[in-house]
């Protein structure tokens, strides 16, 4: 089935090592033509080794100085660079990837169960990595990784579940980075785009919230006029965080809505504006037209602005994510990810596909219906959670 989406070669040059195990080729186009990662067999063969110097991006770097925070203070920023040290946060993210954990850590148990890494055994592992959604390059690259360091070895699953996790860590670390909420002047404006249902209001509390407790001062302009619940959902939002909200009603120009929100925000002196969207499907033209007005008479305010425009992405869709990225980055300039909904697929990979294709910062990860269940996104922890492997 997998057999069908191949395209390409997968000649890689050099660093056979004495197994020397045979080529595939005609197979697959490998991960990021022109810009593909060379392979690290010695990752595989030694999984436990730190994959990056001094366990950067994970430790900070001077701990004693740290300040003793209470959770409710920490921002995007803290929760980002800290791995495994909050209560409840590493339980949630490994219930909430449960389903692809299980689908990934079956596969590839049953794959790897006192077998021989062999040609086929490795194209039954892709084809595993791709039913999980990683994407055909993705899991080309991986399944080199392992031909090359441990060809006609035999070969535990928990030994590739740690090389898996290994290198989808190594993916993932550039585009795990916190939303910063930095512009020369106030406000930042922050614009929240996605389809109908993919999380932009609940992101949007999220935020609110996290700002609140850093004791910034946030306006939230409702610019969903299509669905009057909408704006219902954005009040209580801002009831809840202490916001200023603007709205216009039922029907109004959204446009409008966000020239508004530049208007009140600089009135009361608030350091960030936050300006939903109505959901809308990234194939209706007009739709997107919309949106793209929204942009302009923001830009038309402030020329820097919008600071962010953060996509929110619904992962039970799947490849048509992939989609949504494009169209939306074309009209509205997206600059970050948020992917909700990781508790609902079993193909959570989906994430790892989209930062190896476009490489854009992925600030937030749904894992549950809460608020709390909207976490930062933290490379190494989720990388680990959908193999099934301990943080
Ligand atoms: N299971 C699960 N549900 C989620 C997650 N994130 C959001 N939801 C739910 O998805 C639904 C839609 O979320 P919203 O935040 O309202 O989405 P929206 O993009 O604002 O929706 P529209 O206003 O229709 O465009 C709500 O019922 C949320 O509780 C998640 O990570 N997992």
């Amino acid at each position: 089935m997998a057999r069908a989406r191949a395209g390409g070669t997968a000649a890689r040059e050099g660093g056979a090592g004495p197994a020397s195990p045979p080529r595939r080729r005609n197979r697959r186009t490998p991960r990021g033509a022109g810009r593909a990662r060379r392979p690290r067999p010695h990752q595989v063969l030694h999984p436990g080794a730190p994959r990056h110097p001094a366990g950067a991006g994970h430790a900070h770097p001077y701990p004693h100085r740290r300040p003793r925070r209470r959770s409710a203070d920490r921002g995007m920023t803290d929760m980002n660079e800290t791995t495994g040290t909050r209560p409840g946060f590493w339980k949630r993210l490994t219930q909430g990837l449960t389903r692809t954990a299980t689908e990934l850590q079956t596969g590839i148990t049953d794959l790897f169960t006192k077998r021989q890494l062999d040609a086929s055994t490795i194209e039954e592992f892709e084809d595993v990595l791709i039913r999980a959604d990683l994407g055909v390059e993705n899991a080309a690259h991986i399944g080199e990784i392992l031909r090359l360091g441990l060809f006609n070895r035999n070969i535990s699953g928990e030994e590739v579940r740690e090389a898996v996790a290994g290198e989808i860590e190594a993916i993932l670390t550039p585009v795990a980075r916190p939303l910063q909420f930095e512009a020369a002047g106030k406000p930042f404006v922050l614009l929240m785009v996605g389809v109908n249902g993919s999380g932009k209001t609940t992101t949007i509390g999220k935020l609110a919230s996290t700002l609140k407790a850093q004791g910034k001062k946030v306006v939230l302009a409702a610019g969903d006029t299509f669905r009057a619940a909408a704006t219902e959902q954005l009040k209580v939002w801002a009831e809840r965080t202490g916001a200023s909200l603007v709205a216009r009603g039922p029907g109004a120009d959204a446009a409008g809505v966000a020239y508004d929100g530049i208007e009140k925000a600089r009135a009361e002196g608030a350091d960030v504006l936050i300006v939903d969207t109505a959901g809308r499907l990234q194939n209706r033209a007009e739709l997107m037209a919309e949106l793209e007005k929204i942009v302009r008479v923001i830009k038309k305010q402030d020329p820097s602005a919008p600071h962010a425009v953060v996509l929110t992405l619904d992962a039970t869709v799947g490849q048509n994510a992939l989609a949504q990225v494009e169209a939306f980055q074309r009209v509205a300039g997206v600059t970050g990810l948020v992917m909700t909904k990781l508790d609902g697929t079993a193909r959570g990979g989906i994430l790892v596909a989209i930062a190896a294709k476009y490489r854009l910062p992925i600030h937030l990860i749904g894992v549950g219906e809460g608020i709390d269940d909207l976490q930062p996104f933290a490379a190494r922890d989720f990388a680990r959670a959908i193999v099934g492997l301990e943080s």
